[in-house]
């Protein structure tokens, strides 16, 4: 006879405690099983088989797996499409209910039906949940029921909905796991990648950083963000609990939390963002879409020096301070006219923090053509920007210290430049 069992199913929430989908299988009262699937049609994508990232989802699985062996229970990992692990699981126990945390990306939304038609179709009910969000979908909308496409209304009702329950962290006790054999994880090559220089630790909210973050975070060279991008990404940290941290010591942190909240449910309304501009008219830009231009820019050697220095954070480290991302977006779309999807999409292979809904959401509001954009005539001058946020040129030289060496000549001149982007854009708009 086959045992009877619940899954929880592991996909942006890779924590034990404070999550709602497990908290919810834990009290079904039937042992839970919880199981993650690499899946090959993500994996299969990804080019590059040195990818921080999955470096990542697997020491966190393999850190979660020691703890449940300590409970006597086991990860249940397995690789391939989500359907096919699905079929393999329900011949092998008596599923009585599958559990998890809803996902927005209009791909995971697709996987979710198809794997709950499956189950309906069996008797066995998909029970989802939110936990990576305080709100979703349509929690904030405006008084005749239309999503927001403003971040500061939308932000202004979501401080006014939010109530001490939004935030409340959950428990989930360890008695109810499955009990059996420890299960290894299956090794990173078998998935046919490598291991990178990431170290998995466990996420923390610093106070040193999130106090004081209104006065230091636009300055790239102090470095004073909370690199928190990549745990909430993968949900190794849980957002009730940043909010609750923000609400108590920094309200522009919790600003960004709601900016992280405003692209989720834009790409949720609007899912036809993923390629096309929210402002429609926007895609009557004539980019040039320069490729050696655009190499150059991926490279960190376009001769501006904040761009540079930037685009080699981001090469060699998978991160780039926020300011640094602007200046260096702005300057792909304005400088050099290249597709603003271009971009996205080199931010996309290289970012720790990738999120598809901030990452276009932010991408488009530089360009201009997004959801509550900077006005398309508000260029970055890199110069000016340099001025402002590297001064001492501190952050410069730690990321581009060639760049006195050797003298690049810079790819466009700004002013030209700014003029050319100005008369291209305003022939499209
Ligand atoms: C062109 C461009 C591309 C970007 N791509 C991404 C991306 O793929 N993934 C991503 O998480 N952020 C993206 N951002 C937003 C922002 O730059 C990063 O969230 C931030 O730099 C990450 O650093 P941190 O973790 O130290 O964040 P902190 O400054 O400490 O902020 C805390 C968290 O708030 C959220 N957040 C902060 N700013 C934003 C924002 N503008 N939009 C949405 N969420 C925000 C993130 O989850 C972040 O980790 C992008 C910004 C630009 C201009």
């Amino acid at each position: 006879m086959k045992d009877k069992v619940v899954i929880f199913w592991f996909r942006r929430d890779l924590r034990l405690e404070d999550n709602v989908g497990l908290q919810q299988a834990v009290v079904s009262g039937y042992p839970v099983l919880p199981i993650f699937i690499f899946d090959s049609d993500i994996l299969e994508k990804l080019e590059v088989k040195q990818d921080r990232r999955v470096d990542y989802i697997y020491q966190v699985l393999d850190a979660m797996n020691s703890v449940l062996h300590t409970h006597g229970s086991t990860l249940y990992i397995d690789y391939g499409k989500p359907l096919a692990i699905f079929k393999t699981i329900i011949a092998l126990y008596d599923v009585q209910g599958v559990y998890c945390n809803r996902d927005y990306e209009p791909q995971a939304i697709k996987r979710d039906e198809l794997i709950d038609s499956y189950l309906k179709d069996r008797g066995i009910q998909f029970n989802t949940y939110k936990d990576q969000v305080i709100f979703e979908k349509s929690d904030i909308v405006k008084d005749d029921s239309t999503p927001y496409t403003v971040y500061t209304p939308y932000s202004k009702k979501w401080k006014s909905l939010l109530a001490p329950q939004n935030y409340a962290s959950v428990v989930v006790s360890a008695e109810h796991f499955y009990k059996t054999n420890p299960l290894k994880i299956t090794d990173l090559e078998v998935l046919g990648f490598q291991k990178t220089d990431i170290i998995f630790e466990k996420p923390n909210l610093e106070l040193e950083i999130i106090s004081d973050y209104d006065k230091k975070r636009d300055f790239p060279a102090l470095d004073h963000t909370t690199h928190l991008g990549i745990a909430l990404r993968f949900g190794t940290i849980s957002i009730r609990s940043c909010v609750a941290f923000a609400l108590k010591y920094n309200e522009i942190w919790l600003s960004e939390l709601i900016w992280r909240e405003f692209f989720m449910q834009i790409l949720y309304h609007y899912p036809r963002v993923v390629t096309d501009s929210f402002k429609p008219k926007y895609d009557s830009i004539i980019w040039r879409n320069n490729e050696a231009e655009f190499q150059l820019w991926c490279s960190g050697k376009t001769g501006y020096p904040i761009v540079d220095a930037g685009m080699r954070q981001l090469n060699e480290t998978g991160f780039m301070h926020n300011r640094v991302r602007m200046i260096t977006a702005s300057f792909l779309c304005k400088h050099l006219l290249i597709d603003w999807r271009w971009g996205e999409a080199y931010f996309a292979q290289k970012l720790l923090d990738y999120d598809l809904a901030a990452n276009n959401g932010n991408w488009q509001w530089v360009a201009g053509c997004g959801c509550d954009a900077a006005p398309y005539f508000r260029i970055f001058n890199p110069t000016a920007q340099t001025l402002k946020f590297d001064a001492d040129l501190s952050y410069i030289k730690t990321w581009n210290p060639d760049y006195e060496k050797y003298i690049q000549i810079p790819i466009v001149s700004h002013e030209e430049a700014r003029e050319r982007a100005l008369r291209v854009y305003k022939q499209a708009l």
